[in-house]
Formats: structure tokens, C-alpha cells, sequence
């Protein structure tokens, strides 16, 4: 459905793409996850082709996204700067965004408005931060549009309001499949329905992997520095903090044995699972140090 080979979108001399290449199969929901500025959005409107690659190929249902008809025709990108006519109220608008999907789903849009909203007739620019982002998801997920981009998409939205928009998102995708991408920063609420994950970090890919294969990636051990250290030697380190004057607690590739296991426990070393969402954090560390050099004037 989406291919990039080595794309790059630099805006003079920043490099918001770099040299990026993954790809996204046709039926799925990608996550595309990365810190502020790592270039999600960008990455998002190349797909969408609002923008132009300053070098680089990309595809998307096999065309070059750019001025398609096809691409633009079959796509819909939700994002928090979506604006309409302040003349238009909620139910306005989904009747005039209606028009422009052939399989919007008008009951959906409906049920959606009424749940979300007890007055359709309210206007748009009136409503919250998560409002907004609630009022645009039932547009995206009522224009059952092929490829359905949502860029951060739970942006203000509260708790309660999250879990809803999952369950519905999700509900409405097995019944009615299509690709989807979100982006985020955070994997943890998005990971139950996520099939995989692109990470991104400066522009660059970090990893493209189903979320099943990231939950078992790494591994964390935590025990006296120096026995860390020589049971880490030669193994993939991903992270590694230290506590007091003699704990370090590390994160490795987790390729460790049964036999791995058992030496570290009788070595004193706690081994434990690594969340999803903190070893992408692991993986996008800028390495200046933490929050707490900085407190410390370090
Ligand atoms: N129109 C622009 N002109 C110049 N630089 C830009 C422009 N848009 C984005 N950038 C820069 O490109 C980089 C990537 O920005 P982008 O908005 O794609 O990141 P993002 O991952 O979506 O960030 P966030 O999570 O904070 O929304 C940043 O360094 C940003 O400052």
C-alpha cells in the first residue's frame, strides 16, 4: 500500500525525513511512533502527498502520491488543523464531508454525532482542544476512506474519551478493514491495537516491526555494576542507568538463553520485561543525559 525508499523531506537545511525507507501492507494499522520534531507529521503529508520528497521515491497505492487523483481520492489525513466555514455546525459539516467519500458511512457519522455530541448543532470552533480531536476522528473513521491517516489523532482528548475512540476505531476497522496509520508519541494506549510500529527518530527509522516482536525485544537487568556490566559484555545495549553508588539497572537485546537466565538469577541479577513504550523511549534517547543533570545543574 505505501512504499518509501530512501526518502527525504528537508525543509532548508533541516532534514525532517532522512534517508527513510519502510513500508506499510495493504489492511492494517501501523503506529508511527517518534519524540516532538522526529519528523512524524512530515513523513505523514509525503504519504498524503501534499508534499513533494526533496530526494527519495515513495509510493502509494502504487503511484507517486503527489497531484494523484487516485491517492487523494482513496485517502483521508486527520490531523488538528482541519477547519471549516464558522457558518457550519457538526451536523453541516459531516453532511458536507460526506460528499467527498464514496463509502462514508452516514449511520455511523450519526450514531458517532449523537453519542459524542447531545447538540449537532453546535459550531465547530466553540468546541475544546479534545472535542475537536473527538468531532475529527468520527469524520475519519466515517469516511471508511482506503488508507485513513490520523496524525496524533487523541490530541486533548481525556481518558475516558481515548479508550471510546480505540474501541471504536478498532470495532469499525474488523468489521470494515483498511489501512490506517496513527501517530503518537507514546505507544502504551495505542499497542493493543496496533499490528506494527514504525519508530522514528530524527527523521531517521529506528525500527519497523509487528508489536508482538517489540514486546519481547529487550530485556532489563538490575543488579550490583559490576556484575551487570561483565554479564552485559558482548550483548546489544539499548539503555542503562545507574542507582545510588553501586546499581545499574541495563536494557539488552533479549537474547538471552534459558541457561542466561538462570546464571544471571544465581548471580543476583533481577531480569525483567521492558514496556513497549519505554524502550522506544531507549531507543529515541537523544543521550544529553536526563531531566535530572539538569535539575542538578550537572
Ligand atoms: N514548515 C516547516 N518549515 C521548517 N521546518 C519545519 C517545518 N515543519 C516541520 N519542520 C521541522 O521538521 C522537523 C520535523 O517536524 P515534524 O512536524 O514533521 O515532526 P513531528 O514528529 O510531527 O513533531 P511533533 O510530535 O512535535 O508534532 C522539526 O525539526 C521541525 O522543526
Amino acid at each position: 500500500m505505501i512504499e518509501c525508499i530512501e526518502l527525504t523531506k528537508a525543509y532548508g537545511h533541516v532534514k525532517a525525513v532522512d534517508q527513510l525507507s519502510m513500508h506499510v501492507e495493504e489492511n492494517t494499522i501501523t503506529g508511527l511512533i517518534g519524540r516532538n520534531g522526529a519528523g512524524k507529521t512530515t513523513l505523514l503529508k509525503l504519504i498524503a502527498g501534499y508534499y513533494h520528497p526533496t530526494s527519495g521515491e515513495i509510493r502509494v497505492f502504487g503511484e507517486n502520491p503527489f497531484n494523484s487523483l487516485k491517492v487523494s481520492s482513496n485517502l483521508i489525513f486527520i490531523d488538528d488543523q482541519m477547519s471549516w466555514p464558522v457558518s457550519l455546525s457538526l451536523e453541516d459539516i459531516l453532511k458536507a464531508e460526506s460528499k467527498f467519500y464514496p463509502d462514508w458511512d452516514r449511520g455511523l457519522a450519526e450514531r458517532l454525532l449523537e453519542y459524542f455530541f447531545p447538540n449537532p448543532k453546535q459550531n465547530y470552533h466553540k468546541l475544546s482542544k479534545g472535542m475537536r480531536s473527538t468531532f475529527n476522528m468520527i469524520i475519519g473513521l466515517s469516511s471508511r476512506a482506503a488508507l485513513t491517516i490520523l496524525d496524533e489523532p487523541t490530541t486533548g482528548m481525556d481518558s475516558a474519551v481515548r479508550k471510546d475512540f480505540y474501541r471504536a476505531l478498532l470495532k469499525d476497522y474488523l468489521q470494515f478493514p483498511r489501512t490506517m496509520i496513527l501517530s503518537s508519541h507514546l505507544l502504551n494506549e495505542t499497542e493493543d491495537i496496533l499490528e506494527n510500529i514504525v519508530l522514528i527518530k530524527n527523521g531517521e527509522l529506528v525500527l519497523q516491526q509487528p508489536v508482538d516482536d517489540l514486546k519481547e525485544m529487550a530485556v532489563g537487568l538490575q543488579g550490583k555494576a559490576e556484575i551487570v556490566t561483565d554479564f552485559g559484555q558482548g550483548r546489544t545495549l539499548y539503555h542503562r542507568e545507574t542507582f545510588g553508588n553501586d546499581t545499574v539497572y541495563a536494557v539488552v537485546k533479549n537474547d538471552l538463553s534459558e541457561d542466561d537466565r538462570h546464571r544471571a538469577i544465581k548471580l543476583g541479577i533481577a531480569v525483567s520485561a521492558v514496556s513497549t513504550d519505554d524502550l522506544c523511549i531507549y531507543l529515541t534517547d537523544q543521550k544529553k543525559g536526563g531531566i535530572d543533570d539538569v535539575l542538578s545543574g550537572n
